[in-house]
């Protein structure tokens, strides 16, 4: 990673829990970071028919089986090869002034759980919001598939705290940012963060 930032090549990481404010808050970042690409985790589930069923009987969606990661990592290294080239074929508006910055963010619930991606960022945030917050930000959500009745409960909370758990003892280090916070607030401390990372290695 810090070859790349040598470079002015940037990547960062915008995850959290479901219902964070991930989506959001990367939807900022986009319109204000210079040659700025996103990969969204969600884009890399699996269809229906691959989803096992758990001995709960849910569709386990929320483990890292249910996403095609090496998908999703072949995406990155994509972006790795040429983050010009793939921000013109995704419709990035590729600046040709003197600064060479690409970013690319990351956005998801599952980022910090699969190994080959873990290392290659400059920066990890974790968005993280109280259960009771989380459970009615996700009630006001449609989802391709919709939640069945007791899902969050069942499967989607106990998840996140496994996956979070699991995270931590790894020791993957991350910076935690408050999902109560406003939108404007978040933006912000996030694109000061990025900017000043950028600086310290340019
Ligand atoms: N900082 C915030 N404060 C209050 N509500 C928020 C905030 N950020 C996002 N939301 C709302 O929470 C819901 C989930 O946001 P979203 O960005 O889609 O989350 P995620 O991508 O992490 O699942 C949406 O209804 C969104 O408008
Ligand atoms: O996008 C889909 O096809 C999809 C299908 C089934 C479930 N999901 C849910 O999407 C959630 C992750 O997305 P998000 O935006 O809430 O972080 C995760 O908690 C899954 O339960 C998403």
């Amino acid at each position: 990673m810090e070859d790349c930032l040598a470079t002015g090549v940037a990547r960062t990481r915008c995850p959290s829990m479901t219902n964070g404010g991930k989506t959001t808050l990367t939807n900022s970042l986009l319109k204000s970071l210079p040659n700025c690409c996103v990969i969204h985790q969600d884009d890399f589930f699996k269809p229906q028919d691959q989803i096992a069923v758990g001995e709960d009987g849910f569709k386990q969606w929320d483990v890292l089986e249910s996403l095609d990661m090496e998908a999703m990592l072949s995406t990155v290294q994509a972006w790795m090869s040429s983050p010009r080239k793939f921000a013109r074929a995704h419709g990035v508006n590729v600046q040709l002034d003197a600064s060479d910055t690409h970013i690319l963010i990351l956005e998801g619930f599952l980022l910090y759980s699969y190994k080959p991606l873990v290392d290659l960022y400059s920066r990890r945030y974790f968005l993280t919001v109280p259960y009771e917050e989380c459970k009615w930000r996700r009630s006001t959500r449609r989802y391709m598939v919709p939640d069945p009745p007791g899902l969050f409960d069942g499967h989607v909370w106990p998840m996140y705290q496994k996956y979070k758990r699991e995270m931590e003892a790894n020791g993957v280090e991350v910076v935690y940012l408050d999902g109560m916070k406003s939108r404007e607030e978040l933006f912000h401390q996030v694109l000061e963060d990025i900017q000043n990372s950028l600086l310290n290695h340019s």
